[in-house]
Protein backbone atom coordinates (compact mmCIF):
# COMPACT_ATOMS: atom_id res chain seq x y z
CA UNK A 1 0.00 0.00 0.00
CA UNK A 2 0.69 3.54 -0.41
CA UNK A 3 0.24 6.04 2.31
CA UNK A 4 -2.48 8.60 1.62
CA UNK A 5 -0.10 11.42 2.81
CA UNK A 6 2.17 10.00 -0.41
CA UNK A 7 -0.80 10.07 -2.68
CA UNK A 8 -1.86 13.48 -1.75
CA UNK A 9 1.23 15.44 -1.84
CA UNK A 10 1.74 13.97 -5.69
CA UNK A 11 -1.67 15.52 -6.11
CA UNK A 12 -2.00 18.62 -4.81
CA UNK A 13 1.51 19.35 -6.69
CA UNK A 14 0.58 21.09 -10.29
CA UNK A 15 1.29 18.81 -13.15
CA UNK A 16 4.68 20.25 -14.96
CA UNK A 17 5.72 20.86 -18.90
CA UNK A 18 8.05 18.22 -19.60
CA UNK A 19 11.13 20.81 -19.86
CA UNK A 20 10.61 21.43 -16.54
CA UNK A 21 12.76 18.10 -16.16
CA UNK A 22 15.07 18.78 -18.85
CA UNK A 23 14.72 21.00 -22.46
CA UNK A 24 15.53 17.80 -24.13
CA UNK A 25 13.09 15.76 -22.58
CA UNK A 26 11.08 14.89 -25.35
CA UNK A 27 14.00 13.35 -27.43
CA UNK A 28 15.24 10.18 -28.26
CA UNK A 29 18.75 10.75 -26.89
CA UNK A 30 17.25 12.30 -23.10
CA UNK A 31 18.48 9.30 -20.66
CA UNK A 32 15.47 8.95 -18.54
CA UNK A 33 17.18 6.87 -15.73
CA UNK A 34 18.88 10.75 -14.94
CA UNK A 35 15.85 11.38 -13.28
CA UNK A 36 15.98 10.82 -9.89
CA UNK A 37 13.85 7.55 -7.73
CA UNK A 38 11.68 10.41 -6.04
CA UNK A 39 10.85 12.86 -9.50
CA UNK A 40 9.86 10.04 -11.52
CA UNK A 41 6.11 10.04 -10.56
CA UNK A 42 5.61 13.34 -11.03
CA UNK A 43 7.27 12.80 -14.38
CA UNK A 44 5.14 9.85 -15.34
CA UNK A 45 1.97 12.57 -14.41
CA UNK A 46 3.49 14.71 -16.97
CA UNK A 47 3.59 12.45 -19.67
CA UNK A 48 0.41 11.29 -19.26
CA UNK A 49 -0.17 15.20 -19.74
CA UNK A 50 1.43 15.74 -21.93
CA UNK A 51 0.11 12.89 -24.26
CA UNK A 52 -3.34 14.00 -23.42
CA UNK A 53 -4.58 11.10 -21.90
CA UNK A 54 -5.64 12.82 -18.72
CA UNK A 55 -8.32 14.93 -20.18
CA UNK A 56 -9.29 12.37 -23.17
CA UNK A 57 -9.90 10.03 -20.90
CA UNK A 58 -11.37 11.70 -18.12
CA UNK A 59 -8.50 10.20 -15.97
CA UNK A 60 -9.17 11.13 -11.89
CA UNK A 61 -6.15 12.55 -11.14
CA UNK A 62 -5.84 11.12 -7.49
CA UNK A 63 -6.45 7.94 -8.70
CA UNK A 64 -3.50 8.00 -11.49
CA UNK A 65 -1.49 9.16 -8.14
CA UNK A 66 -2.06 6.52 -6.22
CA UNK A 67 -2.03 4.26 -9.43
CA UNK A 68 1.42 5.57 -9.98
CA UNK A 69 2.77 5.08 -6.70
CA UNK A 70 1.53 1.22 -6.39
CA UNK A 71 3.10 0.36 -9.34
CA UNK A 72 6.37 1.90 -8.45
CA UNK A 73 5.95 0.27 -4.96
CA UNK A 74 5.29 -2.93 -6.95
CA UNK A 75 9.16 -3.42 -8.46
CA UNK A 76 11.71 -5.46 -6.71
CA UNK A 77 15.21 -4.14 -6.64
CA UNK A 78 16.92 -6.41 -8.69
CA UNK A 79 20.28 -4.92 -10.50
CA UNK A 80 18.26 -4.26 -13.84
CA UNK A 81 14.35 -5.24 -13.45
CA UNK A 82 13.55 -2.53 -11.27
CA UNK A 83 11.50 0.68 -10.87
CA UNK A 84 14.06 2.72 -12.79
CA UNK A 85 13.64 0.08 -16.01
CA UNK A 86 10.27 0.75 -15.90
CA UNK A 87 10.52 4.14 -16.10
CA UNK A 88 13.00 4.25 -19.29
CA UNK A 89 10.50 2.20 -20.95
CA UNK A 90 7.41 4.20 -20.57
CA UNK A 91 9.82 7.03 -20.99
CA UNK A 92 10.88 6.04 -24.55
CA UNK A 93 7.15 5.21 -24.89
CA UNK A 94 6.37 8.82 -24.55
CA UNK A 95 9.18 10.19 -26.99
CA UNK A 96 8.05 7.62 -30.13
CA UNK A 97 4.38 9.38 -28.85
CA UNK A 98 6.12 12.81 -29.67
CA UNK A 99 8.33 12.17 -32.28
CA UNK A 100 6.70 9.27 -34.56
CA UNK A 101 3.31 9.89 -35.82
CA UNK A 102 1.76 7.09 -33.35
CA UNK A 103 -1.83 8.50 -33.48
CA UNK A 104 -1.67 7.74 -37.54
CA UNK A 105 -1.02 3.98 -37.21
CA UNK A 106 -2.90 3.23 -33.48
CA UNK A 107 -6.60 4.21 -32.29
CA UNK A 108 -6.02 6.62 -28.38
CA UNK A 109 -7.06 3.40 -26.86
CA UNK A 110 -4.39 1.31 -28.07
CA UNK A 111 -1.67 4.20 -27.54
CA UNK A 112 -3.23 4.25 -23.41
CA UNK A 113 -3.10 0.81 -23.19
CA UNK A 114 0.77 0.78 -24.51
CA UNK A 115 1.45 3.44 -22.04
CA UNK A 116 0.13 2.10 -18.96
CA UNK A 117 1.46 -1.28 -19.71
CA UNK A 118 5.28 0.08 -19.86
CA UNK A 119 4.82 1.07 -16.46
CA UNK A 120 3.70 -2.13 -14.97
CA UNK A 121 5.61 -4.33 -17.88
CA UNK A 122 8.39 -6.11 -15.32
CA UNK A 123 6.30 -5.32 -11.89
CA UNK A 124 7.31 -7.66 -9.03
CA UNK A 125 9.97 -9.19 -11.21
CA UNK A 126 12.56 -11.30 -9.31
CA UNK A 127 15.57 -10.41 -11.51
CA UNK A 128 15.78 -14.23 -12.77
CA UNK A 129 14.42 -15.97 -16.08
CA UNK A 130 11.03 -17.87 -17.15
CA UNK A 131 13.49 -21.15 -17.54
CA UNK A 132 14.76 -20.34 -14.05
CA UNK A 133 11.30 -20.44 -12.83
CA UNK A 134 10.17 -24.10 -14.24
CA UNK A 135 13.52 -25.60 -13.30
CA UNK A 136 13.22 -24.08 -9.48
CA UNK A 137 9.79 -24.77 -9.76
CA UNK A 138 9.13 -21.85 -8.44
CA UNK A 139 5.50 -20.21 -7.02
CA UNK A 140 4.96 -18.47 -10.48
CA UNK A 141 5.41 -21.70 -12.72
CA UNK A 142 3.12 -23.35 -10.68
CA UNK A 143 0.61 -21.09 -11.28
CA UNK A 144 1.55 -19.94 -15.07
CA UNK A 145 3.74 -22.52 -16.56
CA UNK A 146 1.01 -24.79 -18.42
CA UNK A 147 0.54 -21.17 -19.95
CA UNK A 148 3.79 -19.59 -21.02
CA UNK A 149 4.97 -16.67 -20.34
CA UNK A 150 5.26 -17.34 -16.46
CA UNK A 151 6.92 -14.07 -15.03
CA UNK A 152 5.19 -11.99 -17.76
CA UNK A 153 1.97 -13.63 -16.86
CA UNK A 154 2.34 -12.45 -12.75
CA UNK A 155 3.40 -8.81 -14.09
CA UNK A 156 -0.17 -9.02 -16.03
CA UNK A 157 -1.94 -10.39 -12.49
CA UNK A 158 0.00 -7.35 -10.10
CA UNK A 159 -1.44 -4.93 -12.52
CA UNK A 160 -4.80 -5.84 -12.79
CA UNK A 161 -4.97 -6.42 -8.88
CA UNK A 162 -3.58 -2.56 -8.38
CA UNK A 163 -6.29 -1.60 -11.31
CA UNK A 164 -9.02 -3.54 -8.71
CA UNK A 165 -7.41 -1.81 -5.76
CA UNK A 166 -9.98 1.04 -4.29
CA UNK A 167 -9.11 4.40 -5.55
CA UNK A 168 -6.35 3.39 -8.27
CA UNK A 169 -8.98 2.34 -10.84
CA UNK A 170 -7.59 4.99 -13.39
CA UNK A 171 -10.22 3.80 -16.46
CA UNK A 172 -13.12 3.73 -14.30
CA UNK A 173 -14.12 7.03 -16.34
CA UNK A 174 -14.48 4.56 -19.85
CA UNK A 175 -17.73 3.00 -20.66
CA UNK A 176 -18.06 -0.65 -20.37
CA UNK A 177 -16.83 -1.62 -24.06
CA UNK A 178 -13.78 0.88 -23.89
CA UNK A 179 -12.12 -0.34 -20.04
CA UNK A 180 -12.88 -4.23 -21.37
CA UNK A 181 -10.91 -3.28 -24.65
CA UNK A 182 -8.60 -1.34 -22.55
CA UNK A 183 -7.88 -3.96 -20.01
CA UNK A 184 -7.81 -6.97 -23.07
CA UNK A 185 -4.99 -4.62 -24.67
CA UNK A 186 -2.64 -4.42 -21.49
CA UNK A 187 -2.81 -8.00 -21.45
CA UNK A 188 -1.78 -8.83 -25.12
CA UNK A 189 0.80 -6.20 -24.71
CA UNK A 190 2.29 -7.12 -21.14
CA UNK A 191 2.34 -10.81 -22.47
CA UNK A 192 3.89 -9.37 -25.75
CA UNK A 193 6.83 -8.09 -23.64
CA UNK A 194 8.14 -12.28 -23.24
CA UNK A 195 11.34 -12.31 -25.70
CA UNK A 196 10.07 -15.78 -27.01
CA UNK A 197 6.86 -14.08 -28.50
CA UNK A 198 9.01 -11.27 -30.15
CA UNK A 199 10.43 -13.92 -31.35
CA UNK A 200 7.57 -16.19 -32.91
CA UNK A 201 6.14 -13.04 -34.52
CA UNK A 202 9.33 -11.83 -35.77
CA UNK A 203 8.25 -13.42 -39.53
CA UNK A 204 4.93 -11.79 -39.20
CA UNK A 205 6.61 -8.34 -38.49
CA UNK A 206 8.84 -8.52 -41.19
CA UNK A 207 6.25 -9.21 -44.08
CA UNK A 208 4.15 -6.61 -42.68
CA UNK A 209 6.88 -4.37 -43.28
CA UNK A 210 6.99 -5.39 -47.04
CA UNK A 211 3.50 -5.17 -47.05
CA UNK A 212 2.72 -1.99 -45.48
CA UNK A 213 0.97 -0.81 -42.61
CA UNK A 214 -3.09 -1.24 -43.17
CA UNK A 215 -4.56 0.97 -40.30
CA UNK A 216 -7.73 -1.32 -41.20
CA UNK A 217 -6.66 -4.42 -40.57
CA UNK A 218 -6.73 -5.59 -36.19
CA UNK A 219 -4.02 -7.99 -36.86
CA UNK A 220 -1.65 -5.50 -37.82
CA UNK A 221 -2.66 -3.22 -34.41
CA UNK A 222 -1.81 -5.89 -32.31
CA UNK A 223 2.00 -6.80 -34.33
CA UNK A 224 2.67 -3.27 -34.32
CA UNK A 225 2.18 -2.97 -30.22
CA UNK A 226 4.27 -5.93 -29.81
CA UNK A 227 7.17 -4.24 -31.94
CA UNK A 228 6.72 -1.05 -30.11
CA UNK A 229 6.76 -2.18 -26.55
CA UNK A 230 9.68 -4.46 -27.58
CA UNK A 231 11.25 -1.40 -28.98
CA UNK A 232 10.65 0.28 -25.55
CA UNK A 233 11.62 -2.70 -23.61
CA UNK A 234 15.29 -2.59 -25.45
CA UNK A 235 15.45 1.59 -25.44
CA UNK A 236 18.79 1.68 -23.06
CA UNK A 237 20.63 0.10 -26.22
CA UNK A 238 19.81 3.26 -27.98
CA UNK A 239 21.47 5.91 -26.45
CA UNK A 240 25.08 7.32 -26.39
CA UNK A 241 27.20 4.73 -25.68
CA UNK A 242 28.46 4.96 -21.47
CA UNK A 243 24.70 4.52 -21.23
CA UNK A 244 23.90 1.84 -23.47
CA UNK A 245 26.90 -0.24 -21.79
CA UNK A 246 26.35 0.96 -18.05
CA UNK A 247 22.57 -1.15 -18.91
CA UNK A 248 24.52 -3.69 -20.13
CA UNK A 249 26.08 -4.13 -17.37
CA UNK A 250 23.83 -4.03 -15.30
CA UNK A 251 21.90 -6.97 -16.99
CA UNK A 252 24.95 -8.94 -17.23
CA UNK A 253 24.74 -8.62 -13.44
CA UNK A 254 21.82 -10.26 -12.67
CA UNK A 255 22.47 -12.82 -14.80
CA UNK A 256 25.51 -13.59 -13.10
CA UNK A 257 23.55 -13.65 -9.90
CA UNK A 258 20.93 -16.29 -11.35
CA UNK A 259 24.40 -18.34 -13.08
CA UNK A 260 25.25 -17.68 -9.30
CA UNK A 261 22.15 -19.37 -7.84
CA UNK A 262 22.24 -22.58 -10.37
CA UNK A 263 25.96 -23.27 -9.55
CA UNK A 264 25.03 -23.48 -5.63
CA UNK A 265 21.79 -25.60 -6.80
CA UNK A 266 24.53 -27.95 -8.69
CA UNK A 267 22.80 -26.78 -12.12
CA UNK A 268 25.18 -25.25 -15.63
CA UNK A 269 24.16 -21.81 -15.82
CA UNK A 270 23.82 -20.77 -20.04
CA UNK A 271 27.04 -19.56 -21.00
CA UNK A 272 25.69 -15.52 -20.64
CA UNK A 273 25.11 -16.47 -16.64
CA UNK A 274 28.33 -17.83 -16.41
CA UNK A 275 30.55 -14.86 -14.72
CA UNK A 276 33.48 -17.20 -15.13
CA UNK A 277 32.76 -17.91 -19.04
CA UNK A 278 30.53 -15.35 -20.04
CA UNK A 279 32.39 -12.72 -22.53
CA UNK A 280 30.16 -9.50 -22.16
CA UNK A 281 31.26 -7.86 -25.33
CA UNK A 282 30.82 -11.05 -27.62
CA UNK A 283 27.65 -11.84 -26.09
CA UNK A 284 26.32 -7.84 -26.87
CA UNK A 285 27.16 -8.06 -30.02
CA UNK A 286 25.18 -11.10 -30.69
CA UNK A 287 22.22 -10.14 -28.67
CA UNK A 288 22.48 -6.56 -30.46
CA UNK A 289 22.28 -8.26 -34.01
CA UNK A 290 20.27 -11.33 -33.79
CA UNK A 291 17.48 -9.03 -31.50
CA UNK A 292 17.84 -5.55 -31.28
CA UNK A 293 19.44 -4.12 -34.03
CA UNK A 294 16.64 -6.10 -36.16
CA UNK A 295 13.61 -4.43 -34.25
CA UNK A 296 14.88 -0.75 -34.86
CA UNK A 297 15.59 -1.59 -38.06
CA UNK A 298 11.81 -2.82 -38.59
CA UNK A 299 10.82 0.16 -36.54
CA UNK A 300 12.18 2.46 -38.88
CA UNK A 301 10.74 0.80 -42.21
CA UNK A 302 7.52 1.66 -40.68
CA UNK A 303 8.66 5.19 -39.16
CA UNK A 304 11.80 6.64 -40.93
CA UNK A 305 12.37 9.01 -38.04
CA UNK A 306 13.72 6.00 -35.70
CA UNK A 307 16.54 5.62 -38.51
CA UNK A 308 18.69 7.55 -36.13
CA UNK A 309 18.48 4.81 -33.74
CA UNK A 310 19.64 2.37 -35.52
CA UNK A 311 22.55 4.31 -36.15
CA UNK A 312 23.52 4.48 -32.49
CA UNK A 313 22.71 1.66 -31.80
CA UNK A 314 24.97 0.20 -34.89
CA UNK A 315 28.06 2.56 -33.01
CA UNK A 316 27.70 1.15 -30.07
CA UNK A 317 27.89 -2.01 -31.40
CA UNK A 318 31.42 -1.13 -32.98
CA UNK A 319 32.53 0.12 -29.41
CA UNK A 320 31.71 -3.46 -28.20
CA UNK A 321 33.95 -4.79 -31.18
CA UNK A 322 36.83 -2.53 -29.90
CA UNK A 323 36.12 -3.73 -26.60
CA UNK A 324 36.25 -7.09 -27.49
CA UNK A 325 39.83 -6.47 -29.22
CA UNK A 326 41.14 -5.36 -26.92
CA UNK A 327 40.08 -7.98 -24.01
CA UNK A 328 41.36 -10.34 -26.83
CA UNK A 329 44.73 -8.39 -26.99
CA UNK A 330 44.81 -8.24 -23.29
CA UNK A 331 44.78 -11.80 -22.42
CA UNK A 332 47.34 -12.89 -25.26
CA UNK A 333 49.93 -9.78 -24.11
CA UNK A 334 49.07 -11.16 -20.17
CA UNK A 335 49.23 -14.73 -21.15
CA UNK A 336 53.40 -13.75 -22.86
CA UNK A 337 53.90 -11.16 -19.45
CA UNK A 338 52.82 -14.48 -17.59
CA UNK A 339 55.29 -16.69 -19.49
CA UNK A 340 58.11 -14.43 -19.31
CA UNK A 341 57.45 -14.11 -15.66
CA UNK A 342 57.43 -17.64 -14.88
C1 LIG B 1 12.28 -8.01 -23.90
O1 LIG B 1 12.48 -8.91 -22.83
C2 LIG B 1 13.70 -8.91 -22.21
C3 LIG B 1 13.81 -9.73 -21.09
C4 LIG B 1 15.01 -9.77 -20.41
C5 LIG B 1 16.08 -8.98 -20.83
CL1 LIG B 1 17.56 -9.01 -19.92
C6 LIG B 1 15.99 -8.18 -21.97
C7 LIG B 1 17.10 -7.33 -22.41
N1 LIG B 1 17.01 -5.99 -22.39
N2 LIG B 1 18.19 -5.48 -22.77
C8 LIG B 1 19.03 -6.52 -23.03
C9 LIG B 1 20.38 -6.52 -23.40
C10 LIG B 1 21.14 -5.25 -23.60
N3 LIG B 1 21.02 -7.68 -23.60
C11 LIG B 1 20.37 -8.86 -23.45
C12 LIG B 1 21.05 -10.07 -23.68
C13 LIG B 1 20.38 -11.29 -23.61
C14 LIG B 1 19.03 -11.30 -23.30
C15 LIG B 1 18.25 -12.57 -23.26
O2 LIG B 1 17.22 -12.64 -22.64
N4 LIG B 1 18.73 -13.58 -23.98
C16 LIG B 1 18.01 -14.85 -24.03
C17 LIG B 1 17.79 -15.28 -25.47
C18 LIG B 1 16.92 -16.51 -25.46
C19 LIG B 1 17.12 -14.17 -26.26
C20 LIG B 1 18.33 -10.11 -23.00
C21 LIG B 1 19.00 -8.90 -23.08
N5 LIG B 1 18.35 -7.69 -22.83
C22 LIG B 1 14.77 -8.12 -22.66
MG1 LIG C 1 9.91 -8.58 -18.86
ZN1 LIG D 1 11.31 -5.01 -19.31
Amino acid sequence: QVTTEEVAQLAEMRIPPPEFFNKKFSSFSFTPRVISYADTPLAVLTMFEDMGFITKFRINKTYLCRFILMVRKGYRDPPYHNWSHAFAVCHFCYIMYKNLDLPKYLDDIELLALFVACLSHDIDHRGTTNSFQIASDSVLAALYSSAGSVLERHHLTQTMAILNTDGCNIFQSMGNTNYQRTLDLISYIILSTDLAHHLRIMEELKKMSQAGYAKGNPGHHKLLLSLLITSCDLSDQTKDWNTAKRIAEMIYQEFFKQGDLEKSLGRDPLLMMDREKACIPELQIGFLESIALPVYSLLAKFFPAARVMVDVMQKNRQMWKKMKGRVKKMDVVTGTAMDSLL
